[in-house]
């Protein structure tokens, strides 16, 4: 049997057009999504990575930021191990709303979630309307990890969702997390052998 295959949820959320689908495409393809348009509902897409000799399938499901779709939004945030909750440095608006989208987030996510706060578009250096510093003492004073990225050019992107990646397997290996709650799954390589975390099977006694 090949090396054990770590299935982890992951959400974007934030305010529409923050740049939460091209954060994920950078992500998935490395290319900027230069005709990004209003993501309907959801959408999802999925990576392989390398955590610490660990193989981790992200599930990275893409929100839409427009008002209308919240009750479809947060449907999807029971069993996520991570959101990436991002705003846009130029436009203090998205940044003024996140204490909104923090509050969903406690109240309708696993209380072991993971939560990254993403100041994204810092490439537009001139239309700067939120600081580094101000968002990092929210981000401290809230429990969040925090960093800034840009879609266009890439920079911090990759960090950004193994960062968090990371934080969750810490807590993860260290049994500090309920992965049931997490909706983190263990599978095989070959994918035809899943096994849940506490399951009698999984015990070797
Ligand atoms: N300069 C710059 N523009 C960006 C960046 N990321 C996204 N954009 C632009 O911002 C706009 C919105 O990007 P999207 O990724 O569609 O935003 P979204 O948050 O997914 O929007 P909704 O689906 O409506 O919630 C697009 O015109 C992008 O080209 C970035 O890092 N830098």
């Amino acid at each position: 049997m090949g090396k054990p295959l770590y299935l982890v949820k992951f959400i974007i959320i934030g305010s529409q057009s923050v740049g939460k689908s091209c954060l994920l495409f950078r992500f998935i393809d490395n290319k900027f999504k230069s005709q990004s348009t209003h993501t309907i509902g959801v959408d999802f897409s999925s990576r392989v990575v390398d955590i610490q000799g660990k193989n981790v399938k992200l599930q990275i499901w893409d929100t839409a930021g427009q008002e209308r779709f919240r009750s479809v939004v947060i449907s999807y945030y029971r069993g996520s191990a991570g959101v990436a909750l991002v705003y846009d440095v130029t436009n203090r608006e998205s940044y003024n709303h996140i204490t909104n989208w923090l509050s969903d987030v406690k109240s309708l996510a696993s209380p072991d979630v993971t939560i990254i706060l993403v100041g994204n578009k810092a490439d537009l250096t001139e239309q700067r309307e939120v600081t580094f510093l101000e968002a990092s003492r929210i981000a401290q004073e809230n429990g969040l990890l925090f960093m800034e990225t840009s879609a266009l050019t890439g920079e911090g992107v990759e960090e950004m969702f193994l960062k968090c990646t990371r934080t969750i397997m810490t807590k993860i290996d260290s049994g500090e997390v309920n992965l049931e709650h997490l909706g983190v799954q263990i599978s095989s390589d070959s994918g035809n052998v899943t096994k849940k975390p506490g399951d009698s099977s999984n015990c070797s006694c």
